[in-house]
């Protein structure tokens, strides 16, 4: 089956089990919600997905095909994309610049070709700059092409961190905490992008705390608490479910 997974996953921080056994399928053109308390393990599970961090115990695999052997870039060609629960961009360089750094992995032309500007080189660097353009203008950063990073509002960054992520042309999407610090009305926004990109066949991870949110844009959900999955299965299976309203949504 067509599916980012992890299965039965253990990752220990020397004493600590952060992640104990653990099982997440993310499949294309779902939005699959990651929550639980703090510490709980959610942000171990997608650095392990994405090839931060090897599993103790368990494997990932895409497709069938075991993923632990492989860097962080080689997943990135094979179509895992990230983003961070800090957004990571490089604040001197323009929003379109930033965006066009996501479509490193379809870099064909040599370093020569790069360096005297060669047609293939031109050709690429053409591509990359209209797919940049449509993304940002995509996630709603059309009137900001041209200024620095460092220089747009935090919900504008983290939106920008989602069209560098997609520039590379993603199957499954991994977001840690897009929704933090962003108000009613950009969550909205985050919302709408999400649901573009699902339709598109695109399958998401969302790790996040604002509840409401996952519960209105997943199809499916997990929890975990401490390491462990306590309960997996729809929005409203997971949100009546007494063990998770006991050690997360319960005040
Ligand atoms: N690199 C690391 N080294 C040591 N301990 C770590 C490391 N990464 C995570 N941990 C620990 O593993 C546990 C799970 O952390 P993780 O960040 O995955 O939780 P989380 O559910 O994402 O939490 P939050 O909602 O606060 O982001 C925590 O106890 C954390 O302190």
């Amino acid at each position: 089956m067509s599916a980012l997974e992890a299965v039965s996953v253990t990752k220990r921080f020397g004493g600590l089990v952060a992640l104990s056994d653990v099982s997440l399928d993310l499949r294309p053109g779902e939005v699959h919600g990651l929550i639980g308390p703090n510490g709980s393990g959610k942000t171990t599970l997608l650095n392990m997905l994405s090839g931060y961090y090897r599993p103790d115990g368990g494997r990932t695999s895409l497709d069938g095909e075991e993923l632990d052997a492989l860097s962080v870039q080689r997943r990135a060609r094979l179509g895992i994309a990230r983003t961070f629960q800090k957004p990571r961009l490089l604040p001197a360089l323009s929003v379109l610049d930033n965006a066009m750094l996501g479509c490193w992995r379809d870099t064909r032309a040599g370093f020569v070709e790069t360096a005297f500007a060669l047609p293939r080189a031109r050709r690429e660097e053409k591509a990359f700059r209209d797919r940049a353009i449509e993304l940002v203008h995509g996630v709603g950063l059309g009137h900001a092409l041209t200024r620095s990073a460092g220089l747009l509002e935090h919900a504008e960054q983290r939106f920008l961190e989602i069209a560098r992520a997609l520039a590379a042309r993603p199957r499954f999407l991994l977001l840690d905490e897009p929704a933090g610090g962003l108000t009613g009305a950009e969550i909205e926004h985050l919302g709408r992008i999400v649901g573009t990109v699902r339709e598109s066949g695109i399958g998401v991870l969302l790790v996040e705390h604002h509840t409401d949110f996952v519960f209105r844009i997943c199809g499916r959900v997990t929890t975990l608490d401490r390491g462990r999955l306590i309960k997996h299965g729809t929005p409203d299976e997971v949100r009546r479910d007494p063990e998770v309203v006991r050690v997360y949504l319960g005040a």
